[in-house]
């Protein structure tokens, strides 16, 4: 998201404007879907050690190339973006190049818990395993780099979906805090009663909706002069059933426990007095 357009943070917190964001990496993420799915499975740049000869690294060909554009993307100071979480852990990283960019400030991050959510180790975990496997052909047709170079934007679309919870999380709290509060400070605190407020059943059931429409239409193949092609296997481009599920199964509920870790900390360093004035407000 472009948080440096001079727009107010009340615009830039508003459940519309964060929900349209969302809607949007729709888009994006199945049409990096579709690029990998054209290459097959590779799964040996999945295994750890598999390459350990050629790239004196321990980790898998996947885990080297993140580092490496990673190490790259660190330089031009992309971490310091409010939307972005490296794969790699940050003190890996290289410093930025030049000096960060000033951003509104939207989220409540205490220094001491910064960055206080971060789930990439279980977006890698269920892509490498459910994701790649689900939508790319079986077997191994020796491209590597370009499979992996897939994946690592597949995977970067992901998490800044996901990570996108702190933004909604931030945004719903702050629309009612007299709600979120006594859970959060109950102890311990009531993480069932923190899902189900952030919880919208209806705006999930039209997401997915939405998105079976869209990988229908986006993974849909036409000929030269644009007649709709209906292929041989139903599938087109992209198994539609693949994406829906994928979102129904992990990006919901993983930007939905990223809602929840965010609001954990919420009240970190926030003053008493604070916290009365927002009870107040009930
Ligand atoms: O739009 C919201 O309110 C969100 O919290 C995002 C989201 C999602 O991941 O798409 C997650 C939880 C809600 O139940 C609905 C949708």
């Amino acid at each position: 998201m472009n948080f440096t357009t001079g727009a107010p943070v009340s615009e830039l917190l508003s459940l519309d404007h964060i929900r349209n964001q969302l809607i949007r990496l729709e888009d994006t993420i199945i049409f990096l879907l579709i690029e990998r799915a054209q290459f097959a499975h590779n799964e040996k740049i999945y295994k750890p050690g598999a390459f350990r000869p050629e790239l004196e690294f321990d980790g898998s060909w996947l885990q080297w190339f993140l580092f490496e554009i990673e190490s790259f993307h660190a330089k031009a100071r992309r971490y310091t973006s409010p939307d972005e979480h490296p794969f790699t852990p940050l003190n890996l990283l290289p410093k930025p190049i030049i000096a960060p960019q000033s951003y509104p400030s939207l989220l409540h991050r205490p220094a001491a818990t910064h960055p206080s959510v971060n789930v990439n180790s279980r977006i890698l975990d269920f892509y490498m395993n459910k994701i790649s496997p689900g939508i790319c052909a079986p077997g191994d047709d020796g491209n590597y780099g370009s499979a992996a170079t897939r994946d690592v934007e597949v995977l970067q679309a992901l998490s800044r979906r996901i990570h996108f919870g702190m933004f909604v999380s931030e945004s719903k709290f702050l629309d009612a805090p007299h709600d979120f509060i006594p859970h959060i400070l109950s102890t311990p605190p009531n993480t069932q009663a923190l899902a189900d407020l952030i919880t919208k059943p209806a705006v999930e059931a039209k997401l997915l909706v939405r998105l079976a429409n869209k990988a229908r239409v986006y993974g849909g193949e036409m000929d030269a002069d644009g007649r709709v092609v209906e292929s041989s296997d139903r599938k087109g481009k992209i198994d539609m059933e693949q994406v829906v599920s994928m979102y129904r199964d992990y990006v919901i509920p993983l930007t939905k426990d990223v809602e929840v870790d965010y609001l954990l900390h919420r009240l970190d360093g926030v003053s008493q007095e604070q916290v009365e004035l927002w009870m107040k407000g009930r």
